[in-house]
C-alpha cells in the first residue's frame, strides 16, 4: 500500500517515520525547508526506547495517487494541504486525519468526498527539538482510524494491516467520530487549563484553586459534548478524571506550542468546543475565558 504523510513534524514524522522504519512504502509531503532539513539530517525520532535515523522519502509536489494519505499537519494549515493534494486523491484513496478538533472532518470532506474521508485520531506527546527532530515525549503512541458512515468499507482491512505493527499501537474503529469526540474532551480540557493558567496539570493541582478549576473545567466539556449527542463513555472520562487530577507534569501540544510562541489551534481545539456550547445552550464560562486567553495570545503574535 502506498502511503502519503502530509506534514513530517511530531505526530507525521513519529507515525510516517515508525511506518517508514516497518518497512512501509511511505512518501512524505513536506514543505522546502522541512525537505531540506530532513536531507540534511535525516528524519531522527528521539523515544523512550531510543533514538532512530531514517532517511525518508519527500516530495513537495504531487503527480501521482496514493492509496492512504495520513494528514500530519496543524488546523491552520489544512486548507494549504488541500491545494496540494488532489493529485494523491485516487478512486479508492482513503485520507485519515490526525488532527485534533472536529472541523477538519467538514473540510476535508468538502474537498475530497464523502468516500475518500475517515475519520482518525492519534495520542502522543510529540514535539520537535531545536535540530527538527521529532522527540516522543512519552510512551503514548496510538493511532485509531476507521469510516466517517455506518456502511461497511471493504478499504477497513488493507489500511489497517498498512498501520499496524509497526512499532506503535494501532487499531480501526467502528465509532471513529464518537472516539474523536472523547479526545478532543479530553484535549480541550487540558489545552483550556495549561494554556489559561500556564503550567502543567501537575503545578495546577498543586496551587490553590487548581483542584476546583480542574473539576468544574471538566464538567463544562463533558457537558457540551453530551449536549451535543456525543456522551463520553465512562472509560474516557476516567482517562479524564485520571488526567485532570494528575500531579506529573502533563501538558498537551497547544500548551507546548503557546510556551514555544507559536501559532495555536486555539479555535479547532477550545473555540469549536465553545460553539457547540452556545449552539445547545451550555454555559460554558471557563472554556470561553480559556479561548479569550488564546485568542488574546493569537491576535498579539
Ligand atoms: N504534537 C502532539 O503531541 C500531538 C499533536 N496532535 C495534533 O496533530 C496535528 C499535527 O500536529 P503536530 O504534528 O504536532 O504539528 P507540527 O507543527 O509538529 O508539524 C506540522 C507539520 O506540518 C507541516 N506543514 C505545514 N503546512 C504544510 C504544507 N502545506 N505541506 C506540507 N507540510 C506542511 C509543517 O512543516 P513546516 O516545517 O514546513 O512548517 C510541520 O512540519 C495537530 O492538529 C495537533 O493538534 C495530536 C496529538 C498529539
Ligand atoms: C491528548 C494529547 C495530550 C495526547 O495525544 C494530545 O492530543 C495533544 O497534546 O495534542
Amino acid at each position: 500500500m502506498r502511503i502519503l504523510v502530509a506534514g513530517a513534524g511530531a505526530t507525521g514524522g513519529y507515525f510516517g517515520g515508525r511506518l517508514a522504519q516497518a518497512g512501509r512504502d511511505v512518501t512524505f509531503l513536506v514543505r522546502e525547508g522541512r525537505q531540506a532539513r530532513l536531507a540534511e539530517r535525516g528524519l531522527r525520532i528521539v523515544s523512550p526506547s531510543g533514538e532512530t535515523k531514517l532517511t525518508p522519502r519527500t516530495i513537495n509536489t504531487l503527480d501521482d495517487a496514493y492509496d492512504l494519505v495520513l494528514i500530519a499537519v496543524k488546523s491552520y494549515a489544512l486548507d494549504a494541504v488541500i491545494a496540494s493534494l488532489a493529485p494523491a486523491v485516487g478512486e479508492r484513496t482513503v485520507i485519515v486525519p490526525l488532527l485534533n478538533g472536529m472541523r477538519h472532518l467538514d473540510t476535508l470532506t468538502g474537498a475530497f468526498g464523502p468516500e475518500h474521508v475517515w475519520g482518525g485520531l492519534c495520542m502522543i506527546h510529540g514535539t520537535l527539538n531545536e535540530h527538527g527532530d521529532v522527540v516522543q515525549m512519552s510512551d503514548l503512541h496510538r493511532l485509531v482510524f476507521g469510516p466517517l458512515g455506518d456502511a461497511a468499507d471493504d478499504r477497513v482491512d488493507a489500511v489497517a494491516a498498512a498501520l499496524g505493527d509497526a512499532g506503535f499501537d494501532s487499531r480501526p474503529s467502528p465509532h471513529i467520530r464518537a472516539e474523536m469526540w472523547e479526545k478532543w474532551v479530553l484535549l480541550a480540557t487540558l489545552g483550556a487549563a495549561t494554556t489559561l493558567l500556564r503550567g502543567p496539570i501537575g503545578a495546577i493541582n498543586a496551587a490553590p484553586g487548581g483542584p476546583a478549576f480542574h473539576r468544574a473545567l471538566t464538567a463544562e466539556a463533558i457537558a457540551v459534548a453530551t449536549a451535543a449527542g456525543f456522551p463520553p463513555r465512562p472509560q474516557a472520562v476516567a482517562v479524564l478524571g485520571e488526567t485532570m487530577t494528575s500531579t506529573e507534569p502533563r501538558t498537551s501540544s497547544m500548551y507546548r506550542d503557546l510556551v514555544a510562541g507559536l501559532p495555536v489551534e486555539a479555535d479547532a481545539i477550545v473555540g469549536d468546543l465553545v460553539a457547540e456550547a452556545t449552539r445547545h445552550g451550555v454555559a460554558t464560562p471557563l472554556l470561553s475565558a480559556a479561548y479569550t486567553a488564546l485568542s488574546i495570545y493569537q491576535a498579539g503574535r
